[in-house]
């Protein structure tokens, strides 16, 4: 399978599907929009949950596991919410071949899972706070277009569910969560996101308000919420009788959040530095940071190849000392050329190469994935360079996509400029009046014929000054603040 017949310029979801499946990441499943993580891919997803998982439990938060079946009793304790969600729920409705007299559910997220039991733990202000996550997969039954990573019907994530005494401590929590979550974008997949809040239209139903991290994809000029951190209030300890006693002896409903990143955060490191020759991993979630190829001429001598093999092992064994994660190629039935090809498709952050030149010499040529660059190092230099560059790379490949999303924001203040961003397949940051109806009716005017109408993508924590008198954008009210807007997933 040598490189891919289509190119991200020409046609990016054909690119994106050809490359997720030629670079052994994913396998398209018999379930329609289910797909098989490949380890390749799954390798990926436990840097990012031991990341995660670490940050987490330094704050207290402890892992647990709920079932994954609800019943329709129970799954309609917040009736309200799940109503808007119901063609999403999948139900399992017979077992062999008796059906059940009452169907059950499979969890689509598990606040109603857990929150009767949460009731049952929490009766006194020592019980809190209460912090459980679970590291799970999800079932929802989408309608929309299945995307590899980005939209499927089954996904993993994990879902913190946590209780305190008071509001402050909920508040505090779920900026400490975002931030994790901005981590997680830009410091290991070199992803860079906005932080910001929900407009009530766009905020989770339950909550009381939703934060973000919102990425884009410049490609297609969309935006993709990259993992929300919600403050539930008291609604949903309301809902379920989470009460406890203070310490005045009086009772209170507990103050809760809720928070979420999925296997989406990898679709969207992918469609961000791929390129025409494959993925571009950014070595800190790289399964495989440095690839050895030795490069024997057909004339060398046995004992010339040995020793070329044998260099290559005592690389691999001192990289792998400093926890540099390497790959070699020994493979002595394909050309060079075909293993460059072979490691560039699967985006390996480095390639070493040792050939009898190298030999002679005493250098080994790195080649960077991300620019293609080359570079002679002295074997003795080898250690230290490494693991160098590996931090260059990760920081280089921040700064490109940084610089490319910010080209992407364009900050307006009319109808017309508005709409050129959108056009432009870029966001718009524009003042406008936080009104419903004014994103109802932005949703509409802006759909065209082969793009859907904009939505707010969040309302940025840093706001630019509003100018004195400054007006909404689209309905000329007083603005209240800015929003970021584009077109989304
Ligand atoms: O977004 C998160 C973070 C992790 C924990 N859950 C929250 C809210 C999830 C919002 N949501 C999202 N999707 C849903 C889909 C359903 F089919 C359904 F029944 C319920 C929901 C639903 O409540
Ligand atoms: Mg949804």
């Amino acid at each position: 399978q040598l490189g891919l017949s289509t190119k991200k310029a020409d046609d990016f979801s054909k690119w994106y599907s050809e490359l997720v499946v030629a670079s052994e990441l994913i396998s398209y499943y018999d379930v329609s929009g289910c797909y098989i993580l490949r380890p390749w891919a799954f390798s990926m997803w436990e840097v990012v949950q031991r990341w995660f998982d670490d940050n987490i439990k330094k704050l207290g938060v402890q892992n647990a596991y709920f079932p994954m079946f609800i019943t329709e009793d129970v799954l309609n304790t917040e009736k309200d919410h799940v109503e808007g969600f119901a063609p999403e729920v999948a139900w399992v409705t017979r077992a062999g071949n008796s059906e059940m007299d009452k169907p059950i559910a499979i969890r689509p997220t598990s606040e109603t899972v857990m929150y009767p039991y949460y009731a049952q733990w929490i009766r006194s202000h020592r019980d809190l706070p209460l912090r459980l996550n679970q590291w799970t997969n999800v079932v929802r039954w989408e309608f929309k277009y299945p995307t590899p990573f980005i939209r499927s019907r089954e996904f993993l994530w994990q879902e913190g569910h946590t209780a305190f005494a008071t509001q402050a401590e909920a508040d505090t929590e779920v900026r400490q969560i975002l931030d994790f979550y901005a981590g997680v974008y830009q410091e290991l997949l070199a992803v860079p996101v906005t932080q910001g809040q929900k407009s009530d239209k766009e905020k989770f139903a339950g909550a009381l308000y939703t934060t973000t991290v919102e990425a884009f994809i410049p490609d297609n000029g969309r935006g993709v919420q990259g993992a929300t951190s919600h403050c539930l209030g008291q609604n949903f300890s309301k809902m379920f009788g989470i009460e406890f006693e203070t310490e005045d002896h009086g009772k209170s409903h507990a103050w809760q959040n809720s928070w979420g990143l999925t296997t989406r955060s990898l679709g969207v490191m992918i469609m961000t530095h791929g390129d025409d020759k494959g993925l571009v991993l950014p070595p800190r979630v790289a399964p495989k940071q440095v690839v050895i190829i030795p490069i024997p001429k057909s004339s060398s001598a046995p004992e010339q190849v040995a020793a070329m093999f044998e260099q290559v092992k005592a690389f691999k064994a001192s990289l792998e000392s400093s926890s540099v994660r390497v790959e070699t190629d020994y493979r002595t039935n394909y050309t060079p050329g075909w293993k460059y090809n072979h490691w560039e498709l699967r985006g390996v952050p480095i390639r070493m190469e040792l050939g009898p030149k190298d030999m002679d010499n005493k250098t080994v040529v790195l080649a960077r994935r991300d620019t293609g660059a080359k570079e002679f190092v002295p074997w003795d230099q080898v250690a230290t360079r490494v693991p160098e560059l590996l931090e260059q790379i990760q920081a280089d490949m921040l700064a490109k996509a940084k610089a490319r999303y910010d080209a992407c924001v364009e900050t307006v203040t009319t109808w017309d400029a508005f709409m050129a961003a959108l056009n432009n397949k870029h966001m718009a940051l524009a003042p406008w009046a936080d009104e419903e109806e004014v994103e109802e009716d932005v949703k509409k005017r802006s759909a065209t014929a082969d793009a859907m109408g904009a939505k707010t993508l969040c309302i940025p924590f840093e706001q630019p000054p509003l100018p004195e008198g400054a007006v909404c954008f689209a309905s000329g009210k007083p603005a209240k603040n800015w929003a970021l807007w584009g077109r989304s997933y």
